[in-house]
């Protein structure tokens, strides 16, 4: 029996012949139909069919009247990302709990149906955060937190996916961070206190250790050096019944004096957010993956206990693991020494936080996925970001050689500025002028390690480049462009690149 929605997938295409439309988008609600469609190469649209009082009044867009029935052509513009918000629950971001979730960033904007495709066809391993943009990237693209929340909503509208997507503020690091992020309507904040550890610890001897430790601020964490070392000095904490952590002096003052101001500043931000914003619902990660040395798992269980002694209720922690997690490529290091580590830290995490590991730099890390997913244990939130900008750079590389060169030439231009505050070890003098390069070899570099590093960290110039005797010209817009008229390609290689990622954790 053809249901409503079928039906009027051909009454919206027998009525607008030379659109588009995208059958998976057609929904109903109260007796109003909707529908993504494209117009040629013109941005993606929203559709709307019912009676003419039945269209709710916060959608923006040409009405058509015929006999039976009228329809609104609208944009998809913040207003109707709104409108459709308020109408249809499932367009609007939700916190995602405990379930494994699996973080999309995506610079574009354009990613989200490929990302909710790749998901929607493995087992429900992973609930998607949709939305996610690091202040950073979002300082470098000059885009808004809007935006990003709307594109969201868009990609859900489109795929007709019901199934509740997560938005993740990444990155914060103050409290107008989060003022910026929640009034979009972002459902998940990640703390990033990196800025208040203290990387010198490592190197300092056990006297400088005990005069930092008593310079701590005891006072705001309502506890005192004393208390605190009778909590973990010379303790030892069993892990599921398998694991055992001897907390020895020295281990418990380099931890204090490493962590203690992050745990005041993630107490200031979390107790910012609960107060300012109690009646949102919202859940919070801490991330401390951006560190110069590994949080050990000693650390870790401190961390966490001191965590729940001062309130801070978290949905998951990203520690910096060991081994080398860089942008845009593959682990390096030694993946039985990670995975060991692992297993501790999601004890831990289970054990004294009951709250998912975080992977921060998640993008392309095949060989951890290969070895966590056949672990199949404990709670996981896998980020990504970079690596949906570099599956578009690529779709660039095979279609238009020239722009593709001219972004090159910027990246490679901008690349030692760009780097700063990335964890990467590229070396650029390893890549060659644009020129010199054939139009065939040019694809390849998106498998160069060196290559995705330099593209990778530098997409804040060459989305915000705009030749100033031709504004008409900016990358962002070329991009697009090419984007859009190779939109099958570009989704192809989204969906290929990131069931990649997925598929290590779907049961064999
Ligand atoms: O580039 C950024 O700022 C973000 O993508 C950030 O690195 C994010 O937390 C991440 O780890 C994505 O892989």
């Amino acid at each position: 029996m053809v249901d409503n929605t079928s039906l009027f997938s051909e009454v919206f295409q027998n009525r607008f012949p030379d659109f588009e439309i995208i059958a998976s988008s057609v929904t109903e609600q109260n007796n109003i139909f909707f529908a993504s469609a494209i117009k040629g190469s013109e941005k993606k649209l929203i559709l709307a069919a019912g009676e003419s009082s039945g269209i709710p009044s916060g959608f923006r867009g040409s009405k058509v009247d015929d006999e039976e029935c009228s329809y609104l052509v609208c944009n998809q513009n913040h207003d109707n990302a709104r409108a459709v918000r308020s109408l249809l629950s499932y367009t609007k971001p939700v916190i995602l709990g405990n379930a494994n979730s699996f973080g999309f960033g995506d610079r574009l904007g354009n990613a989200g149906p490929a990302h909710l495709r790749a998901l929607a066809d493995s087992e429900p391993v992973f609930k998607p955060v949709l939305a996610q943009q690091s202040i950073r990237e979002l300082d470098r693209t000059g885009r808004s937190a809007r935006e990003v929340l709307d594109a969201a909503t868009w990609a859900v509208l489109q795929e007709g996916y019901t199934a509740g997507f997560g938005a993740d503020a990444d990155h914060l690091k103050t409290p107008e961070d989060i003022d910026r992020m929640i009034g979009a309507g972002f459902t998940m904040f990640t703390i990033d206190p990196s800025d208040h550890v203290n990387n010198r610890s490592q190197r300092m001897s056990k006297p400088q250790l005990l005069d930092a430790f008593k310079q701590l601020p005891w006072y705001g964490l309502n506890d005192s050096p004393n208390q605190f070392l009778k909590r973990y000095m010379g303790k030892t904490f069993r892990l599921a019944n398998e694991y055992e952590l001897e907390l020895s002096e020295i281990t418990v003052l380099r931890a204090a004096v490493k962590y203690g101001n992050v745990l005041m500043h993630t107490q200031e931000m979390f107790r910012y957010l609960s107060e300012f914003y109690s009646g949102n619902d919202v859940e919070v990660e801490l991330s401390v993956d951006e560190t110069t040395h590994p949080t050990t798992p000693d650390e870790h269980l401190i961390i966490t206990s001191e965590l729940q002694r001062i309130g801070v209720h978290l949905v998951s922690l990203a520690p910096r693991f060991s081994g080398v997690f860089e942008k845009g490529i593959d682990f390096r290091g030694d993946l039985d020494v990670f995975c060991n580590e692992y297993l501790l830290h999601q004890a831990i995490a289970e054990e004294y936080g009951d709250y998912k590991l975080s992977i921060h730099t998640g993008s392309d890390k095949f060989q951890v996925y290969e070895s966590i997913g056949a672990l199949g244990t404990g709670r996981v939130h896998i980020k990504t970001s970079g690596t949906s900008y570099l599956e578009a750079l690529r779709v660039v590389a095979n279609s238009d050689a020239s722009l593709f060169r001219e972004i090159m030439g910027l990246s490679l231009q901008r690349f030692e500025t760009d780097r700063k505050t990335y964890h990467i070890s590229a070396d650029a003098g390893h890549l060659r002028d644009p020129l010199e390069y054939q139009d065939d070899d040019l694809p390849k570099l998106l498998d160069d390690d060196n290559a995705r590093q330099v593209f990778h960290v530098t997409f804040g110039s060459v989305l915000t480049h705009v030749p100033q005797n031709n504004p008409e010209q900016g990358f962002r817009k070329r991009i697009m462009e090419v984007l859009q008229c190779n939109e099958k390609v570009y989704e192809k290689c989204l969906y290929r690149h990131f069931r990649r990622h997925i598929a290590p954790f779907e049961k064999k």
